[in-house]
């Protein structure tokens, strides 16, 4: 009765365990086995008892058996097993002794693993691709804020020189969009000098500047004698001049229809032909093109066709203007004010309210207007400092921000009915906003106001300021 109930409670451990406990005798022979697990096996629950962990092992369904094994060495042994059914199987054995030392028995549990190696193995992959992003980053951080001349600190700007950083390895066409001044052509240039056709050609045809009439000899090129007044020696056309490297076809969207019906056909056969030529050349170029028009409306017009679009529309870039990403501002005044002093030998400086004013400009054309009106008034300004009256009439009605207006005083010491302890607030107070607009991190504070950074922290905590992220 108790031997009964011990066979019972036994056939139940076996039978529910989530291991495959398989118990042979000395010999291999198997006695006992969870039926539910053979299938990670490929054989029939039916099909293993009384049958040997030998004849198994060789007929290629336990590679190796872990019960041989045990068997053979006496000792615990643990393995991974393949399965033929492609599982990967966690075995552990252990050898049972007589009384008298005699190995009587080898026990084994056994857990399919496979899951938990997929997911190994995807996480390694996982892993790779996160030192790789983490490289890319690097590389990024590195320049960030002055990438292939890109200035930057807002995070649109970023996600667009990753995106770049990350197309630049391959040949896809990318359509750069935005309105005038952003930084389309930079950006073509970053992307060409990132690529692997950087030492070839980079040819930047403006094709509102290519008159109808002369736009295929311009981009095809010409054979000899072709039509009067053609060079003798025949010219080679734009679009072969940037064989191996890139062709950035600016202002996209001005190309006539008919042209752009010619444009397409080379980029679909990778082939031009020069006028009064008789044979195709072949080209080899990576295609870049850029427009400030909304260029989904012109193919709803029918002014651009939708077939070229769909061939420059690979990759597209949409680059915001200065106002949506006013973060970039300061940074961009800083460089210019410095370049434009060394292009001219000047050490010109702005006045606390010129910059503030300069960083609250809503600047309509962007960048190239930021970059114009600061070599304007460092050129024409009679001082050595720029006040706002040096500033173009439309700076006029810029109205500052409430803290923006406590900076003057800084400049000339003066603090209405102020007593010490105020005025010394104030200051602190207003050079802490001033570096805030100027830096990114408490460390960059810290240098531009030659304090430690855990100064800059505790007053701009005592000031109750918090920083933008
Ligand atoms: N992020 C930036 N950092 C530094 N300079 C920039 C940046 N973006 C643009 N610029 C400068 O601004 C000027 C205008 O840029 P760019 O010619 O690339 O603009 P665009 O969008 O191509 O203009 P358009 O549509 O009129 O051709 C250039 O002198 C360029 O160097």
């Amino acid at each position: 009765m108790q031997i009964d109930l011990l066979q019972t409670e036994l056939d139940k451990i076996i039978e529910t365990s989530n291991n495959n406990i398989t118990i042979t005798d000395q010999d291999g022979i198997i006695l006992r086995s969870n039926p539910n697990h053979w299938s990670i096996y490929g054989i029939e629950p039916d099909q293993y008892i009384g049958k040997s962990v030998y004849q198994l092992q060789e007929e290629g369904i336990l590679s190796p058996s872990i019960h041989a094994m045990v068997l053979e060495s006496k000792k615990p042994v643990q393995i991974l097993q393949k399965t033929n059914t492609g599982r990967t199987v966690m075995a552990t054995g252990f050898p049972l002794f007589s009384n008298s030392g005699e190995i009587i028995r080898a026990i084994s549990y056994s857990q399919d693993q496979t899951e938990i190696f997929n997911l190994q193995e995807q996480y390694k992959d996982l892993e790779k691709k996160l030192v790789s992003y983490q490289n890319e980053v690097e590389e990024l951080r590195g320049k960030e804020s002055d990438y292939h001349g890109i200035l930057y600190r807002s995070s649109s700007i970023e996600q667009i020189v990753r995106t770049i950083y990350r197309v630049s390895k391959t040949d896809a066409s990318v359509l750069l969009l935005g309105p005038s001044g952003v930084g389309k052509s930079t950006f073509a240039r970053m992307l060409h000098a990132q690529s692997s056709r950087k030492n070839e050609p980079f040819i930047e045809v403006d094709c509102s500047t290519i008159p109808e009439t002369l736009f295929e000899s311009e981009m095809f090129g010409y054979e000899s004698g072709s039509f009067t007044g053609a060079s003798k020696q025949g010219k080679q056309g734009l679009i072969e001049q940037a064989e191996q490297g890139t062709l950035f076809l600016d202002e996209i969207g001005e190309l006539p229809l008919a042209m752009q019906a010619k444009l397409l056909r080379v980029l679909q056969e990778k082939k031009v032909m020069r006028i009064g030529g008789k044979k195709e050349r072949q080209v080899d170029f990576r295609l870049i093109t850029a427009t400030n028009k909304n260029i989904e409306e012109m193919v709803e017009k029918e002014a651009f066709r939708l077939d070229l679009f769909y061939r420059i529309n690979i990759i597209p870039l949409q680059i915001p203007p200065l106002k949506e990403r006013r973060e970039d501002i300061p940074i961009l005044v800083q460089h210019y004010v410095q370049t434009i002093n060394e292009k001219y030998s000047m050490s010109k400086k702005l006045h606390a309210v010129t910059y503030d004013i300069l960083t609250q400009y809503n600047w309509p054309g962007n960048v190239r207007e930021l970059e114009n009106v600061i070599e304007r008034v460092i050129l024409t300004a009679d001082e050595e400092t720029i006040h706002p009256e040096h500033l173009p009439i439309n700076f006029k009605n810029i109205s500052l921000p409430v803290e923006a207006h406590a900076t003057p005083e800084i400049e000339h010491g003066v603090f209405d009915d102020a007593d010490w302890k105020t005025a010394i607030e104030k200051t602190e107070k207003s050079l802490l906003l001033r570096a805030l607009e100027r830096c990114k991190t408490t460390y960059e504070m810290a240098d531009f106001l030659s304090l430690s950074q855990p100064s800059v922290v505790r007053k701009l905590k005592q000031y109750s300021i918090v920083r933008k992220r």
